[in-house]
């Protein structure tokens, strides 16, 4: 009998539909695969920025796990928001004790108008009882700043931040560059365990309506996994995903705007997308990016 990969998301809910499970649950839609999720805590946000944060107790955490856990078959997870370090622990014994495996940790700390959506002494906690379940973790600059204790100031230092980060056990690190200085390129990097390098660079797109890329891009990170892709395969669509949706702002709200999680989907189906492969010392994978 032919299913749907189903893949779960353990983050925290936006009012305001662009971040968070709401976010991964479009995105997983989007991308062909069945969303389950495990809500940690409840913000009261919108796209002006983040108003209340309530955040839940372990054991309704614990219940929602192990209802997910015997019941469905979970082939790829990911983390967002988890904002204490009680959450944590019972996300990690969660995942330890269903066997889950393809974790991709998004490591959410500051939301984009700067509320706190992990409580400081919570940092490690990530690093310790969760980074070394990873499959794959999915800082920005300023989380991957904290995790590894290193300014990221050029390419040396961001290399030096990936292996400081991958000494905590993750598998591997891709370090987003949405937060860099670059006015031209939106450049990620990946680095593994086994030292495979690979840059995800796209055009910057000069666009406010950014609420929620993080969530968004490892949401489709997850569910690509979540469907048997190849990490490489995994990460082109991910950036390839993230570049429709921003590419095509909604205009929702007054302040940053949600990306469009229907964009990537509806511009195949349109077939206005072109695959281009890019020269290979663009792309160290030689792999090109979709033009929108
Ligand atoms: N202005 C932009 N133009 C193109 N891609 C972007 C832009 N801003 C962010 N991205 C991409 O969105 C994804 C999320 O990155 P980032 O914004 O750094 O994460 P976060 O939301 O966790 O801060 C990355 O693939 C990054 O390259
Ligand atoms: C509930 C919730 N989870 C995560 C975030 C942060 O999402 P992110 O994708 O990093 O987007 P911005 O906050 O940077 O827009 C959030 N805001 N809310």
């Amino acid at each position: 009998m032919e299913t749907k990969a189903q893949v779960l998301t353990i983050a925290g809910s936006d009012s305001g539909g662009g971040a968070g499970i709401q976010a991964d649950l479009k995105t997983f839609q989007e991308l062909g695969a069945f969303g389950c999720s495990v809500v940690t805590a409840v913000t009261a946000q919108n796209t002006l920025g983040v108003h209340g944060i309530y955040p839940m107790d372990r054991k309704a955490v614990k219940e929602q796990l192990d209802a997910i856990g015997t019941d469905f078959d979970i082939r790829a997870l990911k983390t967002g928001m988890l904002f204490d370090a009680g959450i944590i622990e019972e996300t990690a014994q969660g995942i330890k004790r269903y066997g889950w495996e393809q974790l991709v940790i998004d490591p959410v700390m500051i939301a984009k108008g700067g509320a706190s959506l992990l409580q400081q002494e919570a940092v490690e906690a990530i690093k310790t009882m969760l980074v070394p379940l990873a499959a794959i973790i999915t800082p920005n600059i300023p989380e991957a700043e904290v995790l590894s204790g290193i300014d990221i100031i050029d390419k040396a230092s961001r290399r030096m931040a990936a292996e400081a980060i991958l000494s905590l056990g993750a598998e591997a690190v891709i370090i987003k560059g949405g937060h860099s200085t670059d006015p031209d390129i939106a450049e990620d990097f990946y680095l593994d365990q086994q030292g495979t390098a690979i840059l995800l660079r796209s055009e910057r797109l000069q666009t406010e309506q950014t609420h929620g890329t993080g969530c968004t891009f490892s949401a489709a990170l997850t569910a690509e996994l979540g469907k048997g892709k190849p990490v490489e395969e995994a990460l082109f669509t991910a950036k390839e995903f993230i570049q429709a949706a921003l590419a095509h702002p909604l205009h929702i709200g007054h302040g940053h705007g949600p990306t469009h999680h229907a964009a990537y989907k509806e511009s195949i189906e349109k077939e206005v997308v072109h695959l281009v492969r890019e020269s290979s010392d663009l792309f160290s994978n030689g792999y090109g990016q979709r033009r929108y």
